[in-house]
């Protein structure tokens, strides 16, 4: 008897089906890893843009990750499932992660820093309406700080007698890392009510990542520490950078080298190596934003000094890269009008297609202003993208892709080539704007060969080494780097 109705019980004890609105950068792989750690769990991504679902059904991901196309085989079609069914599947889940666009707001109140919650707050409505059972709404998302609260009030004002529980779950990863991060994360964050619902909800959430991270790993703290830690702890890693790069300025004013001065820095344990790397600046669809998200949280809170304090990371960042546009121009005689310059790399790190924020379109857009003819090669970025970022008003590719403008006038003075040597062929100066391995070892002399002369290089990511490009006869310049002789004469640049 006891036994048969413990079966009885555990037939009733159903599959927990999660279901993850946007299917972008992170509810794609994050749902991926979900589903292939948790097989007893069915996870369905959804999403208001067909081409994107298509392309996760499809053999060719609409997103380019190392490690995710084989997580992707492993699970889809088992228990990983992508559809344009949003609300069907919004109505089963049990858990439903919200992973939509969080852009900056362009207009209105707040235009140029509050995040724009339009997305959000779409999905929080169709969630309202369309569910008929209780449901635990994850913040997947990067949120203002206190949205949870507006999330709870739209859930609970059409309730119907449904009981929701809204957690703050931010995610930590970082593109072409995605899946190792996703494996073994530094920890995941989560964040309830402090009620016997909310804690009830954080284990629900927790049992899920339990599958595979450790539980030391797995931190909880209440809803607001959890929103706020996302943007703190991106507004810190910005931060690193933008201190970095600002000493990079002193070295070249002073011939130290910014990769001693950030090893020895580093080496002080309280300080550490990583995230140390001076570069052309940083890009990428989070910092900035979260940045700005900040800064507008503390001011709308009355802290204004504090904004000021997190703006000067954006300041830096913007000084960088037009400092490195400067180099270009004053040391090719002050002028690269008609000059071809190539650019290597145009997504805003190695190992991702991602272009959004990347330092590659203030420098290109920088050079045009400057009449230069640009020839890009990137390994993983098309054309047609290049283009689309070149002629885009700023802020506007954080829009889901069917809402961002089409067919941009294509910038004349850029061209777009499948390989480096093509690139570079005639021109007369060479920008470095992604780190690349395959970079690090073009062959430089054949490049040199056939460029204009003088021939300059330009690495904004500090990946050749100068002393050999010099050797070979390039003038290089190198971020932080003791400068050539040729670009100490050349007038200071701010
Ligand atoms: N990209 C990252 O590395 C990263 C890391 C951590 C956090 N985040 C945050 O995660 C969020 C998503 O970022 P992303 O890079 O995945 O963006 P993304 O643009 O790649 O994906 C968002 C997806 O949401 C879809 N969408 C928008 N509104 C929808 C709706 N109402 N219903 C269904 N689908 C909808 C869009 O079509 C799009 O495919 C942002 O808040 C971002 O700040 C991003
Ligand atoms: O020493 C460094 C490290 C990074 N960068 C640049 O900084 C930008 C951001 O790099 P990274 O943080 O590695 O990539 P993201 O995918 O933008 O990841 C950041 O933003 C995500 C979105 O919020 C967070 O989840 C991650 O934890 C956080 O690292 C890129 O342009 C890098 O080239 C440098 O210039 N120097």
């Amino acid at each position: 008897m006891v036994s048969s109705d413990l079966r009885v019980t555990d037939l009733a004890v159903k599959m927990v089906k999660i279901c993850c609105i946007g299917a972008g950068y992170v509810g794609g792989p994050t749902m991926a890893v979900i589903a292939l750690k948790c097989p007893d769990i069915e996870v369905v991504v959804v999403d208001i843009s067909k081409p994107r679902i298509e392309a996760w059904n499809s053999d060719t991901l609409p997103i380019y990750e190392p490690g995710l196309d084989d997580v992707v085989k492993q699970c889809r079609g088992r228990n990983l499932f992508f559809s344009t069914d949003v609300e069907k599947h919004v109505a089963e889940a049990d858990i439903i992660f919200v992973s939509v666009n969080t852009p900056t707001k362009t207009r209105g109140l707040g235009a140029g820093k509050a995040a724009d919650l339009t997305y959000w707050e779409s999905a929080a409505r169709m969630i309202a309406d369309v569910s008929k059972s209780d449901k635990i709404v994850v913040e997947k998302s990067t949120v203002p700080v206190k949205t949870a609260e507006a999330i709870e009030k739209i859930l609970t004002h059409n309730s119907k007698g449904i009981n929701y529980q809204i957690l703050s779950n931010p995610e930590f990863l970082a593109e072409g890392t995605a899946i190792e991060d996703l494996f073994k994360p530094d920890r995941v964050l989560i964040g309830g009510r402090e009620t016997p619902e909310g804690r009830k909800a954080v284990q629900a959430l927790k049992d899920v990542y339990a599958h595979w991270v450790p539980e030391d790993r797995i931190l909880t703290t209440n809803l607001w520490s959890a929103e706020l830690s996302k943007l703190a702890a991106n507004a810190f890693l910005a931060q690193r950078i933008s201190s970095v790069n600002a000493i990079s300025a002193l070295c070249e004013a002073t011939g130290a080298n910014v990769t001693e001065v950030a090893y020895a820095v580093g080496k002080d344990t309280r300080i550490g190596p990583k995230f140390l790397n001076a570069s052309v600046g940083f890009g990428g669809s989070c910092f900035q934003k979260d940045i700005l998200n900040l800064v507008y949280i503390c001011e709308c809170n009355g802290l204004p000094e504090v904004a000021n304090y997190w703006k000067q990371v954006i300041k830096i960042n913007d000084y960088q890269k037009s400092r490195f546009v400067n180099r270009v121009v004053s040391s090719m005689f002050n002028t690269v009008a008609g000059k071809k310059i190539a650019v290597l790399g145009f997504a805003f790190k190695k190992d991702t297609g991602d272009t959004r924020e990347t330092p590659a379109i203030d420098v290109c857009k920088g050079l045009l202003g400057d009449k230069a003819q640009i020839s890009i090669y990137d390994p993983q970025v098309t054309e047609d993208q290049i283009q689309r970022d070149l002629a885009m008003n700023k802020f506007d590719w954080d829009h889901p892709m069917h809402l961002q403008p089409t067919s941009p006038t294509a910038v004349k003075q850029v061209s777009c080539v499948w390989d480096a040597y093509e690139a570079t062929k005639g021109a007369h100066g060479l920008c470095i704007l992604t780190e690349w391995d395959e970079f690090k070892t073009l062959d430089y002399q054949k490049i040199f060969d056939n460029m204009q002369k003088p021939a300059f290089v330009f690495d904004g990511r500090n990946i050749v080494d100068p002393e050999k490009l010099r050797e070979i006869g390039f003038i290089v310049y190198s971020i932080g780097k003791p400068l050539d002789a040729w670009l100490k004469d050349m007038p200071a640049v701010a």
